[in-house]
């Protein structure tokens, strides 16, 4: 993937037409949104290759033709539209990919719900090293000491964002976790639940503690109550940027996924040391994050690249989805050395499987 990094790929035609689709970047994604979520790509879609005219659109969703016209002009430049030969809409590629893929959808829904006020403040969270944007959705100091209390709808892209991917690599990776004869296992991180309720069912004699901020761990009691799972998992609500509460101990292995992102190198290197008391001398650290310098596609490392900046303006100020030579070297310096690394785990995910460094 980094030597993708080490050529251009645009004619200089190309490369002044991206620069516009950048210059005009708020601009366009609020369209497609809008395109989406007003239903006219779904009446366009309807009509096939046949294509629907203005004014049918305009009946179909109920909206103005002005409005529709500007919008669906606008979805023309970005080809999520084209003409038919006698001038109706019809759907492109991109605009399939809009509507359907599931991707796209979540990653336009957490931009939309979570990201897209608050970026307005980057500059500002670049050069104070503070969160300016998380102003536009709570007053906290992290995002994630709000997670519980965010309005429904931008909670539902948040979770719908984190769960899109854990939802897909957890049941790959578990197999990996257990293979280990792990029966008492830390999951820092836990937030609602998933990781810990997937553990319980997945072999009889398995326990775990959720260790977690407490209105995460609060939310993720709940559904594991729900669940009926309350005999095989265990809270322990702590912030762990707090570091003079201890770690529970006793553990034969530390989970950690999609967590070590949301902190600094420093502040990872410190967790990270604190988790050696967690478990004995044969015990597992396993951390499975997404690193955009080992993707196999563009796509997937774009995705990481552009999503680390909610990381910088809005989640906390301090962390991203990190390079992956970044991030293995604060787990050197906490003392651990990776045994095994598995990529490629559900869309872009790897498992770093840690010992200590004996
Ligand atoms: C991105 S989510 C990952 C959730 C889950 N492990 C997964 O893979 O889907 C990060 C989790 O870390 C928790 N977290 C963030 N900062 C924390 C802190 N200072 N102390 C404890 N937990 C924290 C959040 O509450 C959230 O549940």
């Amino acid at each position: 993937m980094l030597d993708f990094y080490k050529q251009e790929h645009y004619s200089a035609q190309n490369a002044k037409h991206m620069a516009q689709i950048i210059a005009h970047g708020p601009i366009v994604f609020q369209v497609a949104r809008i395109l989406r979520d007003k239903g006219i790509l779904s009446a366009v879609e309807e009509a096939r290759s046949e294509g629907m005219a203005l004014k049918d659109i305009c009946a179909k969703v109920g909206l103005s033709e002005y409005a529709v016209r500007v919008l669906l002009e606008a979805g023309l430049g970005m080809h999520l539209v084209k003409y038919t030969e006698d001038e109706k809409f019809a759907l492109t590629k991109i605009g399939y990919f809009i509507l359907h893929d599931p991707l796209t959808n979540v990653n336009m829904n957490f931009v939309h719900d979570v990201c897209y006020k608050g970026i307005f403040h980057l500059e500002e969270a670049i050069e104070t090293g503070k969160p300016a944007g998380l102003r536009e959705l709570g007053n906290w100091s992290t995002v994630y000491e709000g997670l519980s209390q965010l309005p429904p709808h931008i909670q539902k892209s948040w979770f719908g964002y984190d769960h899109f991917f854990s939802d897909i690599a957890f049941p790959e990776v578990i197999k990996q976790v257990y293979a280990e004869n792990i029966k008492k296992l830390l999951d820092i991180g836990g937030n609602t639940g998933k990781w810990a309720s997937a553990s319980a069912t997945y072999g009889d004699d398995i326990h775990v503690t959720i260790m977690d901020l407490p209105g995460q761990a609060a939310m993720a009691k709940q559904r594991i109550e729900e669940l009926g799972l309350s005999d095989k998992v265990d809270f322990y609500p702590a912030n762990i940027l707090d570091e003079s509460i201890p770690f529970p101990t006793g553990f034969d292995a530390v989970w950690m996924s999609q967590f070590l992102d949301c902190f600094s190198e420093e502040e990872i290197v410190s967790i990270l040391k604190r988790c050696h008391n967690c478990i004995d001398e044969n015990g597992w650290i396993f951390i499975l994050e997404a690193f955009w310098d080992i993707q196999r596609f563009e796509t997937a490392a774009f995705c990481l690249q552009q999503l680390s900046i909610y990381f910088t303006a809005i989640a906390n100020g301090n962390s991203q989805m990190y390079d992956s030579r970044v991030f293995k070297k604060c787990v050197e310096e906490a003392g651990f050395e990776i045994v095994e690394q598995i990529d490629g785990i559900g869309l872009s995910h790897t498992l770093l499987k840690c010992k200590k460094k004996s």
